[in-house]
């Protein structure tokens, strides 16, 4: 009988620095922490926008503690020694990975320093991939000079598998030519809830003040309501698509977006300002309520990227009640619809919750699985 070799290899490990531990961030740590066992990561840095928490080795920390220790924690957050301190444990064999929680542009733009140094970045922030297309080419080259992976699913989606879906398609060879749906886990609670095919129900304001307890809304629930969320959503998405890859050179900014924010709200620095705020205009929303249920219809917030004509929009929009965005959603939940030269005789669709912390720690999650 022929003798077997035996081939023994350590299992990956590999380090994991956070920043940001708010909503997403806090449910991330502790589904990072939960990992079944043997757990293929070491938590090795943490910080808020307040203290962090630094060990090469990983951080002796528990799902119920790490809070406490961080805010006794003497160390002040420091980008600029986190970054030098990570590239220094980047060896062969030894991956380090920056996952940024945050909504934070200054984090955003620090991707390519981290990509250059070989430090992998993962993050559910939408900042740094809507904006200017020289970020995100810098961000690209990074990344390709490197090896260094960026990972951005819960971007759009939260853990719907929305990017992997688009470049799985791109890359096989498929030509999209639209995508449509509700790409708004916030937009989308409000109006499921506001707008349905009885008349009355509850005011504008408070649904969006719900939308904010369940965790729905970006830290400023102005930033969906002005539909820079779906726009950011929609710009994100537009680069995977080789022929609109440069069309927003600007990012974000360039996509025909639709407001909901009172012009007399626009500059409401504070979330819980704009929340107090809100119930002042609840009858304008009402009116708009009506109009559309006198069409027999209701109002659902879509976003579209038209590949062909090249218009991308994010814009409220009147449905009938048998229309998909309509009979196929409920609270948070996203509709994305790819239609493409394969999928031409009906499109390929991805739906289900689309915001809050435990589904976008998922998406967080699972990409980090893709480095292991
Ligand atoms: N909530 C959701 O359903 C989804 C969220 N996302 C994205 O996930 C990210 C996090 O969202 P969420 O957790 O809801 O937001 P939170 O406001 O709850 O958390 C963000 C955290 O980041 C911290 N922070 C901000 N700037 C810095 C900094 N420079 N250094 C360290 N920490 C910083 C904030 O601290 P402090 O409060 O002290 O300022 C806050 O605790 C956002 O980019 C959001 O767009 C994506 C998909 C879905
Ligand atoms: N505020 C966003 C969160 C996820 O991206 C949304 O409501 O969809
Ligand atoms: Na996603």
């Amino acid at each position: 009988m022929a003798t077997q070799a035996i081939v023994s290899s350590s299992p990956k490990v590999l380090r994991v620095a956070v920043v940001g531990v708010g909503l997403v961030g806090g449910e991330f740590i502790n589904q990072l922490l939960g990992f079944p066992s043997p757990n293929p990561f070491r938590l090795v840095a943490l910080t808020s926008s307040k203290a962090t928490l630094f060990a090469p080795d990983g951080l002796s920390i528990t799902p119920s503690g790490w809070k406490q220790e961080l805010a006794r924690s003497g160390l002040k957050p420091d980008l600029t020694f986190l970054s030098r301190e990570l590239s220094a444990l980047v060896r062969p064999g030894q991956d380090v990975v920056l996952v940024d929680n945050t909504s934070s542009n200054e984090v955003a733009a620090l991707y390519p320093q981290f990509l250059k140094s070989g430090v992998h970045v993962i993050t559910p922030n939408k900042k740094a991939f809507s904006s200017s297309l020289s970020l995100y080419d810098s961000i690209l080259s990074a990344s390709v000079e490197s090896g260094a992976r960026f990972l951005n699913e819960a971007t759009v989606g939260a853990g719907l598998p929305i990017i992997s879906t688009l470049k799985d398609l791109v890359a096989t060879g498929d030509k999209v030519t639209k995508i449509e749906g509700v790409f708004s886990g916030t937009m989308s609670y409000i109006f499921n809830e506001f707008s349905t095919a009885q008349a009355g129900g509850p005011s504008f304001s408070s649904v969006v003040r719900i939308a904010r307890e369940k965790g729905y809304t970006e830290p400023h629930p102005g930033d969906d309501l002005n539909g820079a969320d779906v726009a950011r959503k929609l710009a994100i998405l537009s680069r995977y698509i080789p022929t609109l890859r440069a069309a927003l050179k600007d990012g974000y900014q360039s996509v025909s977006t639709k407001s909901l924010v009172p012009p007399e709200l626009e500059s409401v620095q504070s979330g819980d300002e704009f929340i107090e705020k809100l119930p002042a205009f609840d009858a304008k929303f009402e009116q708009m309520r009506a109009e559309a249920l006198k069409e027999k219809k209701v109002l659902r917030f879509v976003g579209v990227i038209d590949v062909q004509s090249g218009v991308i929009k994010a814009d409220l929009e009147k449905y009938p009640v048998s229309h998909p965005f309509v009979t196929a959603l409920g609270g948070s939940d996203n509709i994305i619809m790819f239609h493409t030269e394969r999928y031409i005789a009906r499109p390929l669709v991805v739906q289900g919750a689309g915001a809050g912390a435990a589904v976008t720690a998922m998406g967080v999650m699972s990409d980090l699985l893709k480095l292991v």
